[in-house]
């Protein structure tokens, strides 16, 4: 079963069950819904998420802190745990506080999309944009088309300076471009109506290909202050220091990042990979409805992509979205598209490929016979 690359569709509640402070037990149900199980391939091995150390004492195979407040995560990582042959049981805990929890399976949908259940909503609605370098007007967006909804994950291939990355740019607001056509929707707003800040604090997160630094900031303080701007923009209470330690914890071991990087200023001397993991951090921090991931993979050992990846997999929910570009099908073995667009000459992404989860055909194609073969198809 862990083994299957694709997800599925399944009905679920979470029932949880703690110790009040009276020593009274409590139970509640999590409306769990849908959720939609990411089988990770094999080579990526068992997801984890919490201190290892601390599973025997509470005999579960996952941890998750519901002190970070953040629903879905802890439908997540209970997710996540399935995926595992031997997982049937999740712990969560609540400040601190163990509650066990356990995964009750309804029904199973028949089918492996992720997008089987009614029509997920529109997060991102692009329509013929069309963008100048600030500058010079120089024309580098000729009209660029793209859907995405909820729950899926689209990969953006394409030659050198087709325009994938200003494309990108353009979404975050980078003022390098101007928009001198078309429209923009995230989550039914006019996105290009808003500064960078808002559509930041709105859910869009952008990894960019070099990180940059910013001396004098600590990483910790960094990871703070945009988490807490996200949550009071989600009318949610910001975290206390020591709450947000809690909070980042998970998020660390996730990312397999040492600690010691949140005491250094942000990005300051840190290698390339060790910038991917942290954007990744960033991004887990965050949580943001769609993540756009400019070439994350490169500069990546293998290791450290396989930790990239499986990072990005966890913070996967049936509610958010990936945008990702990259030149190498390799990061498409470890992180499954629900579809593959190539971009052509900075003026249409065209979906060469609409099938189901996980098809990889049209990256296989590219790799065997280049841009000029997908060209002459
Ligand atoms: N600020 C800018 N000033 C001048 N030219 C720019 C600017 N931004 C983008 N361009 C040009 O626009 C084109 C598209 O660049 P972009 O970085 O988006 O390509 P890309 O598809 O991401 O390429 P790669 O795969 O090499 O990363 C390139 O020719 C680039 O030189």
């Amino acid at each position: 079963m862990a083994g299957e690359p694709i997800s599925t569709p399944i009905r679920c509640s979470l029932g949880l069950s703690s110790t009040g402070k009276r020593g009274r037990r409590r139970r509640r149900r999590l409306p769990v819904g849908v959720l939609h199980l990411r089988w990770l391939p094999p080579s990526l091995g068992r997801p984890s998420s919490a201190p290892l150390f601390l599973h025997p004492l509470l005999d579960c195979d996952f941890l998750v802190p519901l002190s970070s407040g953040a629903f879905p995560s802890p439908v997540v990582f209970a997710t996540q745990a399935l995926t595992s042959s031997r997982s049937r049981s999740v712990c969560i805990l609540d400040r601190y506080q163990p509650a066990r929890a356990t995964l009750a399976v309804d029904s199973t949908a028949t089918d492996g999309s992720r997008l089987q259940s009614g029509s997920p909503t529109v997060l991102l609605e692009v329509k013929d944009l069309k963008a100048v370098i600030a500058e010079s007007k120089q024309m580098v967006l000729r009209g660029i088309n793209l859907t995405i909804r909820e729950g899926e994950v689209h990969a953006i291939m394409g030659k050198n300076g087709s325009g994938k990355s200003t494309f990108s740019k353009v979404l975050v607001g980078h003022p390098d471009y101007e928009v001198v056509g078309g429209s923009v929707e995230f989550k039914g707003q006019n996105l290009l109506d808003m500064d960078p800040e808002e559509r930041s604090h709105g859910g869009l997160f952008m990894s960019f290909q070099s990180p940059v630094e910013i001396p004098g900031v600590s990483n910790i303080d960094f990871l703070q202050m945009a988490c807490n701007a996200r949550r009071k923009k989600r009318g949610l209470p910001e975290f206390s220091p020591i709450e947000f330690f809690g909070f980042l914890q998970p998020k660390l071991s996730a990312v397999n990042m040492d600690p010691k990087f949140l005491n250094r200023n942000v990005n300051e001397g840190f290698s390339g990979g060790e910038k991917k993991r942290n954007e990744i951090l960033q991004l887990a921090v965050l949580e943001a409805d769609l993540a756009i991931l400019d070439e994350i993979d490169s500069g990546l050992d293998v290791d450290a992509l396989q930790d990239v990846a499986k990072a990005v997999n966890a913070l996967l929910t049936p509610s958010n979205s990936i945008l990702m570009i990259t030149h190498y099908r390799r990061l498409l073995d470890y992180i499954s598209p629900t579809y593959i667009h190539i971009m052509v000459r900075d003026s249409d992404i065209r979906r060469r490929q609409n099938r189901k989860d996980g098809d990889v055909s049209l990256a296989e194609q590219l790799e065997r016979e280049g841009y000029r073969g997908i060209s002459a198809a």
